[in-house]
């Protein structure tokens, strides 16, 4: 199980703070959403430069004008590029064919989506990597649910999940066994960052 960084809500001095810290645990870095729109597509491209070998995750969040912002993420050098789930067909498969034209890959944002359904459908138009997702404003209520894992049970596909994961709720989420879980303040906002990613890390790999 791979564990994704995300960085948001941070300076570009506490993002390469932060990698530089956490770099040994860190499988995937994932420019938050908050980060591009501080730093634009040139953040995706610093972090591209100090860490060539590790693989990127540009948290656009396109729900729109597919083609070009996915051609910016994978231009700016990241690997995976997200795209929101209620986002119409044409901008999936949109997205998907310039992924495929970059030997690059489109991740799905599941956030909001509650019927396995709409999932259903977007394997159907190609998708192979989705993230489970309960975002920021909705931890207010509680953190990631493992109930989402039902949407995905169905489809042999690459699952990613997110949504205020930490030390204490992994375990339990381990269990769903997603391929790549995605932890972003539960580092960030720790009094060490290394410390919490290695002990992430560390809970992953028993997993
Ligand atoms: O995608 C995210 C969120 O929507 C803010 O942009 C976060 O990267 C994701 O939820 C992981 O962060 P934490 O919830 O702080 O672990």
């Amino acid at each position: 199980m791979k564990l994704q960084l995300a960085l948001d809500r941070l300076s570009r001095e506490e993002c390469f703070r932060i990698l530089e810290e956490t770099k040994a645990s860190v499988d995937i870095i994932e420019v938050g959403t908050g980060v591009i729109k501080e730093y634009g597509m040139e953040i995706v491209r610093q972090v591209r430069a100090r860490y060539p070998d590790k693989t990127i995750v540009a948290d656009m969040k396109t729900c729109d004008a597919g083609k070009h912002e996915a051609k910016q993420a994978f231009d700016a050098g990241a690997d995976i590029t997200t795209v929101m789930a209620f986002s119409g067909d044409l901008t999936i498969t949109d997205t998907l064919r310039v992924a495929k034209e970059h030997g690059s890959r489109i991740m799905i944002d599941l956030l909001e989506v509650d019927k396995a359904e709409r999932v259903e459908e977007l394997v159907g138009l190609g998708v192979d990597l989705v993230s489970l997702h309960v975002g920021k404003d909705k931890q207010q209520e509680g953190s990631f649910d493992t109930g989402l894992f039902a949407l995905v049970k169905d489809h042999d596909i690459e699952v990613t999940v997110a949504g205020g994961i930490n030390a204490d709720t992994l375990p339990d989420i381990i269990e769903g066994k997603p391929n790549t879980v995605i932890v972003g303040s539960a580092i960030t906002k720790a009094k060490s960052p290394r410390e919490a990613a290695v002990q992430l890390k560390e809970l992953l790999s028993q997993g």
